[in-house]
């Protein structure tokens, strides 16, 4: 047998599937197979990694003349992808034909489906028909019979998918959610990103693209990568779990402004961002928080969170023994907690690095994927300028964190009260203030804003601004594998390569 072409080396658990070729008149009349009476063939796909994290749908087809060997081949190979245990067979499938640019279902169709149905992946599609459609069809459906679920669309569509996924395993072992100490059962079934949304950050800081293909080859391949998710409470309100960012101030004004804006596509988060950015308000409140102590590694960190961490793997580890020992008891925490008062632009707590197309290293470059941990980054009151200083740090390679202004912390649980609530809880209520405007009636320039922010979770907005947040270690999990580390130069093929088969 000789591949076409030549030299071409792919691992078994990147092989995407394998095939009898019918070969045409063609194909029978060029080169040395023209001499044989009647060639046969069979045809391996596989995964070709391209350069920044790309991966495509490639194909080589191997001759021979021998029917029996042939078959052989084909039987083996099979075999061979029968044995690759974490391949999903059966995905739940839904699609948001109104995320970023409206096109999730013409991505799906011609991009993805084809894959899945090469791979011998059977779906059932759901085209949603409104928000909440997909959260509150998880609730009910017959999730068992899946291997993963698939969501078409941006982070807010992750969102929902995995809120459905997360209630319905709490209903299921009848843990009250309510509850911010409860002890929540983890999500095991595998959620699939498939990009068609405005950030799609949660794709791009788990692939390091996005891509609709990449996306459909990593969910194929079977890939598995635990992520944090943050619970958000207020008192003993469940508000909403987040996996990206918690953002006060900037980022929560922007979500608001550019809800009204949705008609824009992508584009409403440049203008509303722009809109934010000159309006320049900042914040008053209070930040609690409890460091991560458990966690080795600090958001100063030169070195990213990589395929295969070290440092989430230990995370790993330190959850396992905690099973072992408290089983789904939870534990009382008496670590210290740090108070910070102050103005704030920005509050930013954020679980994963946060890396989007906007913004290729994202809020946090340091920020593990799963070690149990969020960043809490706090941007304090400076001037326009230096803001703008900051914020194009988040697009080139200097150290956004290096400004006085800034802090940051990797912490395991934080909570926030905003200096109105503050107030208004300790009765010092200024009537003047709540019936007049939003702003500061006293200094009309100085920005300074009397109303609350609003959360910007994941690209949803909060009903408040006082929350208890805290992270859970590895709480759900991802057809993803982290951002590859030169992914195209340092492929580590496996034993099991068909070279050797050859
Ligand atoms: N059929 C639908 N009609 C209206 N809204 C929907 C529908 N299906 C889902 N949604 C809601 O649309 C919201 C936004 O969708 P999505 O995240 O896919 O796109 P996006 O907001 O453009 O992208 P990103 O979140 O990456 O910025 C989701 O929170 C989801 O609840
Ligand atoms: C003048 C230059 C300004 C450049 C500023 C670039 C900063 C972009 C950073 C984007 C961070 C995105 C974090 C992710 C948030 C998502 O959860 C959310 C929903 O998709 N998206 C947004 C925009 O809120
Ligand atoms: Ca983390």
């Amino acid at each position: 047998m000789s591949p076409v072409p030549e030299n071409c080396f792919v691992p078994t658990s990147e092989i995407i599937a394998v095939e009898e070729t019918e070969l045409n008149k063609k194909q029978r009349n060029i080169g040395k197979w023209q001499k044989m009476a009647k060639p046969h063939a069979f045809t391996v796909y596989y995964v070709k990694k391209a350069r920044n994290h790309r991966w495509r749908c490639s194909d080589v087809t191997f001759w021979c003349v021998d029917e029996h060997l042939c078959n052989q081949w084909i039987q083996a190979l099979k075999e061979l992808l029968e044995m690759q245990k974490s391949r999903p067979k059966h995905l739940l499938v839904y699609i948001n034909p109104y995320g970023g640019k409206r096109q999730g279902k013409s991505i799906y169709e011609q991009k993805v489906a084809p894959l899945f149905s090469l791979a011998s992946i059977s779906t059932d599609v759901v085209i949603t028909e409104h928000a909440n459609h997909a959260k509150d069809n998880l609730l009910e459906v017959n999730i068992n019979k899946y291997d993963g679920v698939v969501c078409v669309g941006g982070d807010g569509m992750f969102s929902e998918v995995m809120h459905g996924l997360i209630g319905r395993i709490q209903k299921d072992s009848g843990i009250d959610q309510n509850n911010p100490k409860a002890p929540l059962v983890q999500c095991n079934i595998r959620i699939g990103i498939i990009p068609a949304g405005s950030t799609d950050c949660i794709c791009y800081s788990t692939i390091g693209i996005s891509d609709p293909v990449t996306s459909a080859l990593h969910i194929i391949v079977g890939d598995c990568q635990p992520l944090d998710v943050s619970s958000v409470h207020h008192n003993n309100t469940f508000l909403k779990y987040s996996v990206s960012l918690l953002g006060y101030g900037f980022y929560g004004d922007i979500l608001k402004d550019s809800e009204k804006k949705r008609w824009m596509g992508p584009m409403r988060y440049d203008y509303s961002g722009f809109k934010t950015f000159l309006s320049h308000h900042y914040y008053e409140g209070t930040i609690s928080f409890q460091p991560a102590k458990h966690t080795l590694g600090s958001p100063r960190d030169k070195d990213s969170c990589r395929t295969g961490c070290y440092i989430c793997k230990k995370s790993e580890q330190q959850l396992a023994e905690q099973h072992k020992e408290c089983g789904l008891k939870h534990e009382e925490d008496e670590e210290e907690w740090k108070v910070i008062k102050g103005k704030f632009l920005a509050i930013n707590a954020v679980n994963m690095s946060c890396a989007c197309p906007r913004s290729p290293k994202g809020l946090s470059p340091a920020a593990h994927l799963a070690d149990g941990s969020a960043d809490l980054i706090l941007v304090r009151k400076c001037s326009r300028f230096d803001f703008l200083r900051y914020l194009v740090r988040h697009t080139n390679q200097d150290d956004q964190f290096d400004f006085s202004f800034v802090d940051v912390y990797r912490v395991k649980s934080f909570q926030f009260t905003s200096k109105l609530s503050e107030d208004n809880e300790s009765n010092i209520t200024d009537i003047g203030k709540k019936r007049f405007g939003q702003f500061c009636r006293d200094h009309p320039a100085c920005c300074c804003n009397i109303a609350n922010s609003t959360w910007n979770c994941d690209g949803e907005t909060l009903d408040s601004s006082a929350i208890q947040v805290r992270v859970h270690c590895q709480f759900v999990k991802l057809f993803a594998r982290g951002i590859e580390e030169n992914s195209k130069d340092e492929a580590v093929y496996s034993q099991s390569s068909i070279e050797q088969l050859l």
